[in-house]
């Protein structure tokens, strides 16, 4: 299921925010993303190439975990118009066919001169981390959001 769509705008933040969204990895999601990046790496598409592998089985895409990342930022915290800056990850672990991830992002650092927020992402299966890393987002305020709405004295839309 996606997640509703919720606006954070920069006064709305503080540090220590979280948002959770679950999603089990399904071979169709994997395909999926080997189709509309070309990342066509055998290790995620055949049985039988990554079953000589360390792994044992097939795997998804570090991407298309980290991209669960960006569906947190882009839809709830801090939601539509969060506009990504940069990103690290690590990739710590496999995440394999039939996996819930979990993805965990966290205000760490808010840096209002320039409407930046700083979150602590994690994403992972069951108690095991298999990735973590940093975004850095540009966090539209209210007033560029809907002028005309502050200007009357309103709030959010
Ligand atoms: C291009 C695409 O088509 C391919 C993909 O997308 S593949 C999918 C994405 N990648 C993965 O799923 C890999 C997940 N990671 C792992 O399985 C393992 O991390 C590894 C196999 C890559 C490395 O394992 P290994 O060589 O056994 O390393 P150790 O566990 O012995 O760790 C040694 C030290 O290195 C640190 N470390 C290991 N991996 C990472 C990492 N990804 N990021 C940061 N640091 C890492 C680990 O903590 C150890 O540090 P220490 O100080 O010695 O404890």
């Amino acid at each position: 299921m996606l997640p509703e769509l919720r606006v954070l705008y920069f006064e709305d933040l503080e540090v220590g925010l979280t948002e959770i969204l679950k999603k089990e990895i399904s071979s169709s999601d994997v395909v999926g993303f080997a189709e509309i990046t070309g990342d066509r790496n055998p290790i995620h598409l055949s049985e039988h190439f990554a079953a000589r592998t360390p792994f044992g089985t097939r795997i998804a895409h570090g991407l298309y975990t980290a991209g669960l990342i960006s569906a947190v930022l882009g839809t709830r915290l801090p939601g539509p118009g969060a506009v990504y800056i940069s990103q690290t990850l690590n990739f710590r672990a496999p995440v394999r066919i039939g996996d819930t991830v979990e993805v965990k992002v966290e205000v760490a650092e808010l840096i209002p001169e320039r409407r930046r927020a700083r979150l602590k992402c994690t994403c992972s299966v069951g108690d095991e981390v298999v990735l973590d890393g940093e975004a850095l987002v540009k966090v539209p305020k209210k007033e560029e959001a809907d002028p005309l709405a502050m200007r009357m004295g309103g709030g959010r839309a």
